[in-house]
């Protein structure tokens, strides 16, 4: 990559903390490249989400690096789409499902700004999909059931430590678990009854390496909706480890259509479906209507 002026967020938090040693490298490795390097990291998300979204449309930078985990792809998505500053990703975070899916390393700084050297001259063009009436941008997967209730449920969990926060939020989500009152429109296509779990898939992974949506291809201009009917909370349960190879397609009640558009609503048939989250950030109670905006990102991923 020529020397060009680069944006850089770092999220020390992410990856357990491995973000903190990750950044400074990070910083140091692009300046001794001779790039023109902006530290655009700020002590909170939201922070720093508006000084990479400055920074861009400002026209300060001409290329943005993330530091951190799926949530800081999630920030530099939200900077970088329908713009043509491309996101480079050094991937540190605890789950890194879109690192994974576009190929890029991870949890090897060195490698990761090997691959943002090398495809500078090249960046990738992905679809990203767009979510309204919240107004964001997310590349990986949206999700508005039950998996979404429990991510909430871990993130809000001080006290635990590691995958016990998860296994945590697991038991306590299933424990409470009625299922939702869903209505889903992609298209022609109506899937309207309670449920489980509805997601809106750009790429395949969510929730750190959960294959929900296995067919779901970052640049085929369609998004993979996934929708679960209503099942006991036992039932649940024991599907909920094939997900992490994608077997729960085969599962009767458990149903995939692709489609450009999507909107989903809350009915009175069930619970209300918990917050919608997206690149396991929040996004916003439904309704919400996604849609998928063809090769709108560029990312720094290698042809
Ligand atoms: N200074 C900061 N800048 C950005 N995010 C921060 C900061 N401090 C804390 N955070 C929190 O970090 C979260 C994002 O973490 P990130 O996704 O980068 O790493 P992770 O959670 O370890 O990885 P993954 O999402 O891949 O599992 C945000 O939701 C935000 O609340």
């Amino acid at each position: 990559m020529r020397p060009q002026r680069v944006g850089v967020v770092v999220n020390p938090t992410a990856g357990a903390g491995r973000g903190a040693p990750a950044g400074p490298r990070v910083l140091g490795t692009l300046r001794a490249a001779g790039h023109d390097v902006l530290d655009l990291s700020a002590p909170t998300l939201e922070k720093a989400a508006a000084s990479a979204r400055a920074a861009v449309a400002g026209d300060h930078v001409d290329v943005l690096v993330v530091v951190g985990g799926d949530g800081m792809v999630h920030l530099g998505v939200n900077a970088c789409a329908a713009t043509s500053v491309p996101l480079g990703v050094v991937a540190v975070g605890s789950g890194n499902d879109t690192a994974t899916t576009l190929g890029l390393p991870v949890h090897d700084v060195d490698a990761a700004l090997a691959v943002i050297a090398r495809s500078g001259e090249r960046p990738r063009r992905i679809d990203a999909a767009y979510a309204t009436p919240v107004g964001r941008w997310y590349v990986g997967v949206l999700s508005a059931g039950l998996d979404a209730a429990v991510s909430a449920r871990a993130s809000a969990d001080t006290r635990s430590k590691g995958s016990m926060r998860y296994v945590r939020a697991v038991v306590g989500e299933l424990r409470r678990f009625r299922p939702y009152g869903y209505r889903v429109v992609a298209g022609d296509r109506v899937w309207e009854q309670p449920g489980t779990l509805v997601a809106v898939a750009n790429g395949p992974v969510v929730g750190g390496g959960v294959r929900i949506a296995p067919d779901a291809v970052l640049d085929d201009g369609q998004l993979d909706v996934v929708v679960a009917r209503a099942f006991s909370r036992v039932r649940a349960a024991t599907i909920f480890p094939g997900m992490y190879r994608g077997a729960h397609l085969r599962t009767q009640g458990i149903e995939t259509f692709r489609s450009t558009a999507v909107v989903l609503e809350a009915t009175a048939a069930g619970a209300a479906p918990p917050v919608a989250c997206a690149d396991g950030e929040v996004l916003g109670p439904l309704p919400l209507r996604v849609e998928v905006r063809p090769g709108a990102l560029l990312v720094l991923a290698g042809p």
